[in-house]
């Protein structure tokens, strides 16, 4: 309370100005105008001949002739005045109603309650507490949201494929369940936990179960909400959170993205930001308040745990880190299990296969995946989901929603298929390259083209070698278009690719040490994303370089890429006469899998793709898309950042 405290005394002492300054306004003094003690003593002295009552204000005439006027002050006994002027002076007028002292205060102090109303309609407004939406019940000052334990069925079997951080949690439960029992034998447990990990990858979850399975009520609120306009305003809803808490003890407070208000103090982004500051101290003064019996225990969840206030970190706070990571291809079969225990499935669903072939998702991503599938089976009419509709949702997923009603022209499908192809085939010859998994030119998101790869089995690195393969890969597809049209020829299309592969060298040089003459320094930091990219969006970046070593860099990034290009290049003359199969076989089949790009690069006649049918000459007409390009969806390393930029594309046409 005591911020608010702070912010409402503030308002009153601008109330009060307002007031002075209006009341000095309005008395502004009149040559005849006397103080109201003058005047008594005028009375008293005999001097006065005539008096006009006007409420408070009192004028009339001295017995000289002269005029005169002066305000009854409010305080000032009435009756004194009746025994003032009950001899020899001349009344006129009424007296003002004889009002109570409370009456009195009550209209004096009238513009401050509206102010002091006012202000508080307005705390009301931007604490959002009003009524509760949304959560089944939230109260008023902080937005945290109230789960009692009896609406919380999430349970450990709920949340799969993160057996380590189930472990880590196991024994919080057991003392959320009985903490006054864990105290007596001397338990120690940690105030905080901090769950670190990628988004999508089951925190929240994780921490519902463990309320779930304590039977605890559970409080969430997102570290955004606690970032306010008004100063206090969230250092007061981090009290009134913990308040909350106490009265539901033994119980959870979850607290999602903690970066937004537990970032470093004083350093990285807009430095200096009071509000964000005072919020975090509270929180620090909160968590070193309660005694670890209290049964109150506070998760965190951040995929930046390296950004946040080493403060937060301290024992007694968020002491213990749990690691969420993405799921192992154990992991993924085990949450789609978990997911498609919920639909209605055919015999044929391999949660394994599938399993295999998603490195990278998290466990969001895979619930997505079933959910897809789920609609793909009601679109078509079945009631049970099979392995075809979980397939669709994959690509859809990794590749973006095919957009059925784009039509490409001739010309433009031909550059498309020529385009993919080269990315493929230089992706297929190039060591350590990830397999193709999938090519196609049914335009999907904003891409007129896919080329997806997808690594055997799960990866954590990338060799340089591996990184070198992607950059020629990537410009697979543009020199496909260069050999076949020449230099004036090339399309647009390429600019995806060559933004990416770009960052792929840049990164080599300035963050991987991969250059030889700059050696194993960091040049350059992203503040957004702490490395482990690739090609991932870039966010501002620290730069630790000079002018000089700039130049170097640069000269290192260029030669990277005209060696990789110049690979490429080679590559593709060699095999002109496979590029031409596989533009073929996309013109013809439009989608071709692993297979097919097999028996193309084996020099064999493609088979055609399963489940193809004959569709019949298909319409074309000219299309006025203005982003054409033809994205390479590389696998993503530690990061599933490109599955997520895959998944963006999916939006609307033009962007
Ligand atoms: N390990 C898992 N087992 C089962 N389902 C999972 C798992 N991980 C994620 N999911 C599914 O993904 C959804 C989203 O996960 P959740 O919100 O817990 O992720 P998160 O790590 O908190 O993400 P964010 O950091 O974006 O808040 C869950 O509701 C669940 O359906
Ligand atoms: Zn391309």
């Amino acid at each position: 309370m005591n911020d608010m405290m702070k912010n409402i005394l503030l308002w009153l002492v601008i109330a009060a100005v307002l007031l002075t300054v209006f009341n000095n306004f309005n008395t502004t003094p009149d040559t005849n105008r006397i103080t109201y003690s003058e005047f008594v003593k005028e009375v008293q002295d005999g001097r006065i001949a005539k008096v006009v009552v006007d409420g408070y204000t009192i004028s009339g005439s001295r017995t000289s002739g002269d005029t005169f006027d002066t305000v009854r002050p409010a305080a000032a006994d009435p009756k004194i005045m009746d025994d003032l002027l009950s001899n020899n002076v001349v009344v006129e007028g009424r007296m003002p109603e004889q009002k109570s002292i409370w009456t009195q205060l009550l209209v004096a102090s009238f513009p401050i309650l509206l102010i002091l109303a006012i202000f508080m309609f307005f705390m009301r407004q931007m604490q959002g507490g009003a009524g509760g939406k949304g959560g089944p019940m939230s109260f008023g000052k902080s937005k945290a949201r109230l789960l009692p334990e009896d609406q919380i069925k999430t349970t450990f079997a709920d949340v799969a494929g993160c057996d380590e951080a189930k472990e880590d949690t196991e024994e919080l439960v057991d003392f959320l369940r009985e903490p006054s029992k864990f105290q007596r034998l001397g338990g120690k447990i940690p105030r905080g936990i901090l769950m670190c990990g990628p988004p999508g990858t089951g925190k929240t979850l994780l921490a519902k179960a463990i309320a779930g399975e304590a039977k605890v009520p559970f409080f969430t609120i997102s570290g955004s909400d606690f970032v306010e306009m008004f100063v206090g305003v969230g250092a007061s809803r981090v009290r009134d959170m913990f308040e909350q808490a106490k009265k539901h003890a033994p119980c959870i407070i979850f607290i999602d993205e903690i970066d937004a208000v537990g970032r470093n103090r004083g350093s990285g982004m807009g430095g200096g930001n009071d509000e964000r500051e005072q919020t975090l101290n509270q929180l620090l003064v909160e968590m070193d308040g309660f005694e670890g019996n209290e049964g109150i225990i506070v998760i965190a969840a951040t995929n930046r745990p390296d950004v946040l206030d080493p403060a937060l970190l301290r024992p007694g706070r968020f002491d213990r880190q749990v690691q969420v990571g993405l799921p192992d291809i154990r992991g993924r079969e085990q949450i789609l299990k978990v997911h498609l225990r919920k639909v209605p499935c055919d015999d044929d669903v391999e949660p394994k296969n599938i399993a295999r072939g998603t490195p990278g998702f998290s466990g969001a991503d895979l619930a997505n995946l079933v959910n897809e599938a789920a609609l793909f089976a009601a679109r078509s009419n079945r009631r049970l989901v099979n392995m075809e509709q979980l397939e669709l949702a994959k690509d859809k997923i990794l590749m973006g929603a095919e957009r059925k009603t784009m039509v490409m022209s001739d010309k433009e499908k031909l550059n498309t298929a020529y385009h993919e192809a080269g990315h493929t085939i230089v992706g297929y010859l190039m060591p350590e390259h990830d397999p193709v998994y999938k090519v196609s030119i049914i335009p999907r998101g904003r891409a007129l083209g896919v080329t997806m790869y997808l690594p055997e089995e799960d990866k954590y690195s990338v060799s340089k070698t591996g990184l070198e393969s992607q950059v020629c890969s990537l410009y697979g597809g543009r020199i496909a278009e260069e050999i076949v049209h020449g230099f004036d020829g090339v399309s647009t299309g390429a600019s995806n690719d060559i933004e990416r592969a770009t960052s792929i060298a840049r990164n080599m040089v300035t963050k991987w040490g991969l250059s030889e003459k700059l050696g194993p320094f960091a040049y350059e930091e992203d503040e957004n994303n702490s490395g482990g990219y690739i090609a991932g969006p870039t966010g501002s970046k620290a730069n630790y370089f000079s002018p000089e070593t700039g130049k170097i860099i640069d000269a290192e990034v260029q030669d990277i890429i005209s060696r990789c290009y110049a690979k490429a290049t080679e590559i593709l003359t060699e095999h002109r006469q496979k590029l031409e199969v596989m533009t073929e076989a996309l013109m013809q089949y439009e989608t071709i899998d692993a297979k097919q790009i097999k028996e193309i690069m084996d020099g064999k006649k493609p088979s055609a793709p399963e489940g193809w049918s004959d569709p019949g000459t298909k319409s074309s007409k000219d299309d006025d898309e203005t982003s054409k390009d033809g994205v390479t969806s590389s696998e993503p390393d530690v990061e599933s950042d490109d599955l997520d930029v895959s998944a963006d594309q999916a939006k609307p046409a033009g962007e």
